[in-house]
């Protein structure tokens, strides 16, 4: 598989974004000729730059507005045109993009952009070039893959192709199965492009919402098993138009990008096996089945704020870790790590961000298979030095330089507990939290997209519609992540001021900023919980006013959710229960929730109300609120 990619799709000066192209390990990129212009290079050292970074220019474009123009305007496009090819020439590249008129003097007519294309391509010959036709889903004539074909068709000749982008023709809802009946020798060249569901002019769309395949919600896979149904070999290139990329850290879109591309294929050969995109063999997607532990990385000064939140909580100690300073923290089958180590990973994630969520081990049905496949989607290997008679646990890298580590209950990682630990309690009986419901992180909202894609990629999951949440100082952009027993959610934060903007620079990076524990019975938890004296965040008056009119919820009910702060919520199929604690110093803090027959929400309504509760409990009584 030729991987490449247009260079509007990533920031920076040009030379910046053929280094990160190239790292990134793509084989070719498209040069959008507005980069070319800018750049003072002459075509010679562009060229030869691109060849030093051991990539090859696949495609020159776009050249606008050539076909079905009267004289004067047909005679001058023959030779705009031909001044681009011996450019090319110069910069060493043998196709140019030709995409549909939108020229107001351009005439319609089939078999007249066919006579135009057909002499284009004896001119385009004479220069060595082919040229590839692309239909712009707002063009004026031709706006459908359709209708470029049967013109490149007519034109019957060897140098005039079809190039299909993905964008223009999902983006009109055209079939994509359609593409499976054009040669694939025929088609010279292949944009991908994915875009979220939002309806608004194609054009505007196109040029600043386009995003990597599998971050959006159009179906590039359907569309890019047709094209390689053809028999079509060529290069499948990456042309994102994107607001937020434009300004992005161009090695993350870079890599981003080659991880969308790998996953694509991978998925295409997964649902048409008679597909062999040539791509190395790696292991499935496969579902989380539990979350075996998380760690929290601390010293010896915060630990015991920290342990006496999971002590209120109701977790246990319950045994220590064999060779470091590491506590085991346990209620039924939740298990907690507090790391204390002064030195190793741990240790730094405590210096560079504070008392946090460090790692987090994931039950999978082969860790090695989960390790596989991240490695194989570029995600960073985790392997610090352990003892001799450790288990060598297989970790990567996830938000915010934590790690993720894979487990089975196949392998020697199944003795976790009797291996590495020494455990002294093994079943306390807790305050009646069962499960870990979720991990929130925060990060900034440039990142949401990548880690997205992380979770998408990596594991069997799905996601669900991004929701704003309004924090009195900005919005919060939330999206949700499962990948089987784990739920993600994924917080965005575009204001600094906003809590999840605050615990960024608080913490100096994405991170996770709560843990929802799952318990069965909420009021039992709640009760227990008071009695160890949990921290919990308290939930204004005017909020239970609310949902006992909007939900008509019994006195009865209304009574237990003020005692004990617990928000409500209900969706289509069941009802949801909620409270949480106080932050730490850092921002971290707890939830605790109980879904009942199916809610599969995470109380979105709800999140305004108790960010307002946190932002007052973090302020000083008394003390008048100061921005900044
Ligand atoms: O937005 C445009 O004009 C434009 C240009 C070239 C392309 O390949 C494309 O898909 C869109
Ligand atoms: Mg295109």
């Amino acid at each position: 598989m030729k991987t490449s990619i247009a260079t509007v799709s990533i920031s920076g000066s040009f030379r910046e974004k053929l280094a990160a192209i190239a790292q990134a390990g793509f084989d070719g990129i498209e040069i959008f000729e507005q980069d070319f212009l800018a750049s003072d290079h002459t075509p010679q050292e562009v060229g030869r730059m691109v060849r030093d970074h051991g990539l090859e220019i696949t495609l020159f474009q776009p050249f606008r507005d050539f076909e079905g123009l009267p004289e004067p305007h047909r005679g001058r496009a023959f030779a705009r045109a031909e001044r681009k090819f011996q450019l090319m020439n110069e910069l060493g590249t043998d196709l140019v993009l030709v995409c549909s008129t939108l020229h107001p003097q351009a005439m319609g007519g089939i078999d007249r952009a066919a006579a135009d294309f057909r002499e284009l391509g004896e001119l385009a010959a004479t220069y060595g070039i082919r040229v590839g036709y692309e239909a712009l889903c707002w063009g004026r004539y031709v706006s459908d893959h359709r209708d470029a074909w049967e013109i490149v068709r007519r034109a019957d000749h060897p140098n005039v192709g079809l190039i299909l982008d993905s964008f223009h023709t999902l983006a009109r809802k055209t079939d994509p199965d359609t593409i499976r009946s054009i040669p694939g020798d025929r088609i010279f060249f292949v944009q991908l492009a994915d875009a979220p569901a939002i309806e608004m002019d194609l054009l505007y769309w196109s040029r600043h919402f386009r995003n990597m395949p599998g971050e959006g919600d159009l179906d590039v896979g359907a569309f890019t098993r047709a094209v390689l149904a053809t028999g079509y070999a060529g290069p499948l290139s990456l042309e994102i138009f994107n607001d937020q990329f434009r300004s992005g850290l161009p090695r993350l879109v870079a890599q981003d990008g080659i991880r969308s591309l790998i996953a694509l294929a991978d998925q295409v050969r997964r649902d048409e096996p008679a597909l062999t995109p040539d791509l190395p063999d790696f292991p499935a997607p496969a579902p989380v089945e539990d979350c075996e532990f998380v760690e929290f990385a601390t010293s010896a000064e915060d630990a015991p704020a920290l342990e006496a939140l999971l002590a209120s909580a109701g977790f246990e100690h319950a045994g220590r870790h064999r060779s470091k300073q590491v506590s085991l923290w346990r209620q039924n089958g939740v298990n907690l790590l507090v790391n204390a180590e002064t030195e190793g990973f741990a240790h730094s994630a405590w210096l560079t961000h504070g008392t946090g969520v460090s790692e987090i081990a994931l039950r999978v049905p082969d860790a090695q298979d989960s390790y596989d496949r991240a490695v194989a989607l570029r995600a960073l290997p985790h392997d610090p030095a352990h003892q001799p008679d450790e288990l060598d646990i297989p970790g990567i890298r996830g938000v915010g330089g934590s790690v993720i580590r894979f487990v089975d209950g196949k392998s020697r990682l199944s003795r976790l507990w009797e291996v590495d630990f020494e455990v002294s309690n093994p079943d306390p009986a807790g305050a009646g939290l069962v499960r870990i419901d979720h991990l929130a992180q925060t990060m900034a909202y440039e990142e949401m997209l990548s880690w997205s894609l992380f979770y998408t990629t990596l594991f069997k999951a799905d996601r669900t519609p991004m929701v704003d949440v309004v924090d009195p100082d900005g919005l919060v952009r939330s999206q949700a992540i499962r990948a089987g027993a784990l739920r993600v959610t994924l917080n965005g934060a575009e204001a600094r001021h906003t809590l999840a903007g605050r615990f960024i620079e608080e913490t100096f990076g994405s991170a996770v900023q709560h843990i929802a524990f799952a318990s069965d019975d909420i009021f039992a938890t709640a009760r227990a919980m008071a009695a160890r004296g949990f921290p919990v965040l308290k939930i204004g008056a005017n909020y239970f006013d609310d949902i006992e009119a909007r939900f008509g919820l019994d006195p009865a009910l209304m009574a237990r959710l003020r005692a004990h702060d617990i928000m409500y919520d209900e969706d289509g199929a069941g009802r949801f229960f909620q409270f949480y604690s106080q932050p730490l110093a850092g921002g971290l803090f707890f939830e605790i929730v109980q879904r009942c027959d199916g809610y599969d929400g995470y109380g979105a309504p709800n999140a305004p109300f108790r960010i307002a509760a946190q932002k007052r409990s973090m302020r000083p009584a008394g003390l008048p609120r100061v921005k900044g």
